[in-house]
């Protein structure tokens, strides 16, 4: 099996059948194959959270399905959900919501005892991963002690600890500065492409879109390839 995401014929409205129903998503499919890595683009309003938050399994769109590694889990119990973002999937937000009582190692390290990792491994990894980001002299220091720039990549090993097939993310250097934003971005960018992760990468910024395998633009509820 090839793709990793597949979303098809996705509908999603807001405040149905009322007077101020909106009609975000319609007729929507999309494909991610495996090691892909997509750039999603959309003016403000269009609906990339919404998307991003039915194929990160957050949300449950009207209509359609959502496939994650040949399983449609649109309508699968919250259980099922659960355990599937656990182990299937990364995210990466604009702020990086790390946890700030504790240090970059130990962020990387709670989503993997809550997976049933062991410290021991659990710490490798993290070492590991801080190590692939340049941050192996800062992993003891707490949130508050890193930079914008520092704190971001210790998100995307947060994001990428429990090795996800699917990496999704709502604009994840939009909080930095443009010149933090493009070095941290290509951080990110390395680090997906080492581990062979296929991602869904939303972004306001073109000239980040343009480093991606494939430019998907939404609009008017669907995707045109650019
Ligand atoms: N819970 C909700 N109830 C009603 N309308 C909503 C709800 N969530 C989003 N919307 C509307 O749906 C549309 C799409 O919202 P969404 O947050 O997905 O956009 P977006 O493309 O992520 O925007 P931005 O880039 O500005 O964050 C917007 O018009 C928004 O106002």
């Amino acid at each position: 099996m090839s793709d990793v995401l597949v979303l098809s014929a996705l509908e999603k409205r807001y405040n149905r059948g009322k007077p101020n129903e909106i009609v975000v998503l319609q007729n929507l499919s999309l494909r991610i194959p495996k090691g892909q890595v997509t750039a999603l683009v959309a003016p403000s309003g269009a609906g990339k959270s919404t998307l991003l938050h039915i194929a990160g399994l957050l949300d449950t769109p009207d209509s359609g399905t959502v496939e994650l590694e040949g399983t449609d889990l649109s309508g699968a119990r919250d259980g099922v959900r659960t355990a599937a973002r656990r182990e299937k999937l990364g995210f990466v937000y604009q702020f990086h919501h790390l946890l700030p009582e504790f240090s970059a190692t130990e962020n990387i390290v709670l989503p993997q005892l809550a997976n049933g990792v062991a410290r021991k491994a659990a710490e490798a990894r993290a070492a590991d991963l801080l190590g692939r980001v340049g941050l192996t002299s800062r992993a003891a220091h707490r949130p508050s002690a890193l930079s914008g720039g520092e704190q971001q990549r210790v998100a995307f090993c947060r994001a990428l600890a429990n090795g996800p097939s699917l990496l999704l993310a709502d604009e994840p250097t939009g909080n930095l500065d443009p010149t933090t934003s493009d070095t941290v971005f290509d951080v990110l960018m390395e680090l997906v492409r080492e581990t062979g992760l296929s991602a869904l990468i939303a972004t306001h910024n073109l000239a980040l879109a343009a480093k991606m395998d494939r430019v998907l633009r939404l609009d008017a509820g669907g995707l045109t390839e650019e």
